[in-house]
């Protein structure tokens, strides 16, 4: 008689009662017998031993981890592809140890008295990987973990990491950088982050309306997105990341990360990129209005084939103007440099107006996790 595996699919074997112990299940043509032999396997076999292990190859700390090398079920809407690759961990920190001595240039003799990263943050520790090994070069580091699992479990194992449950998208870059980087070399904050890909963007546009409390931010993104940050003018990927990216950061891609490295395995490949924050940004940014920047980016890149006579059409209106000026008028977007959009801006709107302000809190993201969880509450099920 035919059967299938009940309760949470094939992976949870509950054999339907009656059923004959050699039948095989209909839908993933594995036997009860063999459900039942990985389902001992996977609780107290020896691979899990091993793999309980695992987190000892990766860092020597011993978080405990599950057969899958993570400590709990990862929950999608927080974006969790944990990292379990020794390798791919290693080559991470190390990249971010670099970054922090370059930044603070540490003398190659060791004089110079080591940063105890009090002004290093972590954006989504998750259950630790990067910072089992992170948290011993720096370890008045700060951890910055919206999962509440995650923070119980690091504070129980990794008792000597500053960890709090905080949404990253509501973090005050400033007054963080004002309580933990002062005496800090640049007395600006490190960031390191592998991200949520869906909150990236909120992320960075969030870091660069607070560019003068970042020194710099090492983060995982999509390969996709990287390239979009780094694009130079006149390439497919030139866009609206890569003009805001590049008006206050330089954006570099250190290196590919391959989907293999995390649990659950990402159906991309990614890239970890530093974004060196500008010490000066062009000081004509002080000049326009933030929301103006914005609105005349956002507009050029909708239509980014048309002149750019035809795609800011709507701001001309607003602003009164019939005709852009010659040097404007038959280009496209894409042919402009990141800066040429402060000079497009400030011909269109002229100067910011001595009560304008020209602080860009809030200016470029858009919505908090709590936020938008509270919009998808409110929205009718389709
Ligand atoms: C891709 S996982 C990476 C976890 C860990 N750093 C690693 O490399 O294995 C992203 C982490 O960010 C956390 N996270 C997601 N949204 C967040 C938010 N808004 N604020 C803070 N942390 C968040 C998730 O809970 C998760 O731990």
């Amino acid at each position: 008689m035919a059967w299938v595996h009940t309760s949470g699919g094939c992976e949870v074997a509950r054999r339907v009662q009656g059923h004959a112990k050699s039948n095989v299940c209909v839908k993933c043509e594995r036997s009860a017998a063999t459900s039942r032999a990985r389902r001992a396997r996977r609780n107290d076999g020896p691979r899990a031993r091993d793999t309980t292990n695992r987190s000892d190859a990766t860092s020597g700390v011993g978080l405990p981890m599950t057969e899958r090398g993570i400590a709990a079920r990862p929950k999608q809407s927080l974006g969790q592809n944990f990292l379990v690759d020794p390798n791919m961990i290693r080559q991470i920190t190390a990249a971010f140890v670099d970054a922090v001595e370059q930044a603070e240039e540490v003398c190659q003799d060791g004089d110079s008295k080591q940063s105890t990263g009090r002004n290093v943050v972590e954006i989504g520790p998750g259950f630790a990987a990067l910072s089992q090994l992170l948290v011993r070069r720096f370890p008045e580091m700060l951890g910055l973990e919206i999962d509440q699992r995650a923070v119980a479990h690091l504070n129980e194992f990794l008792p000597e990491f500053n960890v709090v449950r905080q949404d990253v998208l509501e973090t005050d870059w400033k007054a963080l950088a004002s309580e933990r980087a002062v005496g800090a070399n640049s007395g600006k904050l490190y960031v390191i982050g592998n991200l949520p890909y869906n909150i990236i963007s909120q992320i960075l546009f969030s870091l660069i309306e607070s560019c003068e409390a970042v020194d710099f931010a090492m983060l995982m993104m999509q390969l996709e997105v990287a390239q979009r940050v780094a694009a130079p003018k006149n390439s497919k990927a030139y866009g609206i990341l890569s003009v805001m990216c590049q008006l206050y950061t330089e954006p570099k891609i250190l290196f590919q990360v391959p989907p293999s490295v995390f649990r659950p395995k990402p159906d991309v490949t990614s890239a970890m990129v530093i974004l060196k924050f500008r010490d000066k940004c062009n000081p004509r940014l002080d000049q326009v209005d933030p929301n103006h920047l914005r609105q005349v980016v956002r507009e050029s890149f909708q239509q980014r084939r048309k002149q750019l006579r035809n795609s800011l059409r709507l701001t001309m209106s607003q602003v009164g103007v019939t005709e852009l000026s010659e040097r404007w008028a038959s280009r496209r977007p894409q042919e402009l440099d990141p800066e040429e959009f402060i000079d497009l801006t400030y011909d269109l709107f002229g100067p910011v107006s001595p009560d304008g302000d020209t602080n860009m809190t809030g200016v470029w993201r858009t919505k908090s996790n709590k936020e938008r969880s509270r919009k998808e509450d409110a929205a009718p099920a389709l």
